[in-house]
């Protein structure tokens, strides 16, 4: 996997590096740690920078803590209600820990 895509209300947190992980389902766990991914947006596939995959970590969503909500940069219960609304009833998630290419 060599890209990813986010929603691009969060893509001044990337670029500004308050946003460090991203949750996703099983479908996005085949990233490569220390593999660089193109990242553009969802929504019209603009392509806005490129991430170093830092690691990639399996998570229930009851696992899930202020630690995480803070590397998202959004308080717990809004990372919980994210995830719900993007995964509902998806309890097997991964973390993906990313670092910003300059
Ligand atoms: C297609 C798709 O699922 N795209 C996603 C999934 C998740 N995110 C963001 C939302 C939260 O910040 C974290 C946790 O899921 O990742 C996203 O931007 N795009």
């Amino acid at each position: 996997m060599n890209s990813i895509t986010f929603y691009q209300r969060f893509e001044m947190d990337i670029l500004s590096q308050k946003k460090t992980i991203t949750i996703r389902d099983a479908s996005e766990k085949d990233f490569v740690p220390h593999s660089i991914v193109d990242v553009s947006t969802y929504e019209d596939g603009r392509w806005f920078c490129q991430l170093r995959i830092v690691s990639v970590t399996p998570i229930s969503f009851s696992e899930l803590t202020d630690v995480h909500a803070q590397q998202e940069n959004m308080t717990l219960e809004e990372l919980k209600q994210v995830i719900s609304d993007i995964y509902p009833e998806t309890p097997d998630l991964y973390v993906i820990a990313f670092e910003l290419v300059k």
